[in-house]
């Protein structure tokens, strides 16, 4: 039985994206004889086109029974006012697949270190990856209220969801540079006091790993003056949105930062970390190397394709270093331009 791939188009840009992953990933299997099967599902603001709701059931139970899942991005003006949100489906459907762990890396491709609008000495080995928290905190905590005169929001951390993702990062430091910064407002939050206690006793079980603490606005700050502090971030689900956007400004643009969301079945989702680009959509014009990016993630982490994940970087950086670029990080090729190239190169 071939590979389960489910594949969840999404919205504006996030059809171009999807097509140009999936060429990718046709091109690298047909070479090296990886067999899989698409399974597409509506999702996001097409769904609600659709059937009234942002994941249907057949989405979700497609999504339980496939292998690995493939998303580009949803959301988009026309679903902004009033009545059901995309973005809720994605915070339905991270949280039904149980996916707590949202891994977000920060690699500077040195083809374009030029593009980036940090000074080439500052961006000088920087690589590092957020640990973002992602089924529970702010966007998830009840109870929510929003009324004329006043709104709520909730922030609720309980023991066990905190433990897991500080050991998700841990393990992840152990790995890399052993190198593990706390980021959190832990002089204001009790949340946050309450993760530092909890990587306090995760601690001992990972003695070569370093641990630091910062509080999110000097962390924000550290990011772009000096990221080569940094080897893995953990993070709360807001903080971790927000700071994992702020370091894609470091290689250039968004639309070169793919993720993985883990949990504890071993399945994965892998999305890019950008929103549908809306004002990009239907114009050819798309850096689709976070989608392409995603697609590698999956060959090597849900199918350990190791071999295949190294074609595509391989390709993509050879691609950057002829010059083929999209105009988001400096050039004037078109999205498809990029594809074939990249496809070409593999
Ligand atoms: N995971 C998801 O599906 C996410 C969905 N969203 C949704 O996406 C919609 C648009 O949100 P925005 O705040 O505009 O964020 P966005 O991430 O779509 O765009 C932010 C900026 O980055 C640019 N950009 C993003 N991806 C790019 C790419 N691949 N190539 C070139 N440029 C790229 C956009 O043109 C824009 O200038 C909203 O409905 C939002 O809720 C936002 C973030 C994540
Ligand atoms: C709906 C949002 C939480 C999506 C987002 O900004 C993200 O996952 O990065
Ligand atoms: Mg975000």
């Amino acid at each position: 039985m071939p590979n389960r791939i489910a594949a969840l188009y999404g919205d504006y840009s996030g059809p171009e994206m999807m097509r140009a992953g999936l060429a990718v990933l046709k091109a690298v299997s047909q070479k090296n004889g990886f067999e899989y099967q698409i399974e597409a599902y509506p999702f996001g603001g097409e769904a609600i086109d659709q059937v009234g709701e942002p994941l249907p059931e057949q989405t979700l139970a497609g999504c339980q029974a496939a292998d690995a899942i493939l998303l580009s991005a949803i959301g988009g003006p026309k679903w902004s006012v009033g009545g059901q949100s995309p973005e809720a489906g994605l915070l339905k459907i991270r949280q039904a697949l149980g996916l707590f762990a949202n891994i977000r890396p920060t690699h500077i491709d040195q083809a374009i270190i030029d593009q980036s609008p940090v000074k080439a000495s500052v961006l000088e080995n920087t690589d590092f990856v957020i640990v973002r928290e992602l089924t529970s905190g702010i966007y998830f905590g009840q109870p929510r209220e929003e009324e004329i005169d006043q709104a709520l929001d909730t922030t609720i951390y309980r023991r066990a969801e905190v433990e897991r993702i500080v050991r998700v990062a841990f393990e992840y430091a152990k790995g890399r540079q052993q190198h593990l910064t706390v980021v959190d407002k832990a002089n204001v939050l009790a949340t946050s006091r309450m993760w530092r206690a909890i990587v306090k006793e995760v601690q001992p079980a990972y003695p070569e790993v370093e641990v630091d603490y910062m509080y999110v606005d000097a962390a924000s700050m550290k990011i772009i003056a000096e990221p080569s502090f940094f080897d893995v971030i953990v993070t709360d689900n807001l903080f971790g949105d927000i700071l994992s956007d702020e370091a894609a400004v470091l290689p250039g643009s968004l639309g070169m930062i793919p993720s993985i969301s883990q949990g504890a079945s071993g399945k994965a989702l892998y999305e890019p970390i950008h929103g549908s680009a809306p004002t990009l959509a239907n114009q050819d014009r798309i850096n689709p190397i976070s989608m392409i990016r995603s697609v590698s993630l999956m060959l090597r982490y849900s199918f350990k394709r190791t071999d295949l994940a190294d074609q595509i970087e391989a390709a993509i950086a050879k691609t950057l270093s002829q010059g083929v670029m999209t105009a988001d990080i400096g050039g004037q090729a078109k999205t498809s331009e990029m594809v074939s190239k990249i496809i070409q190169n593999l």
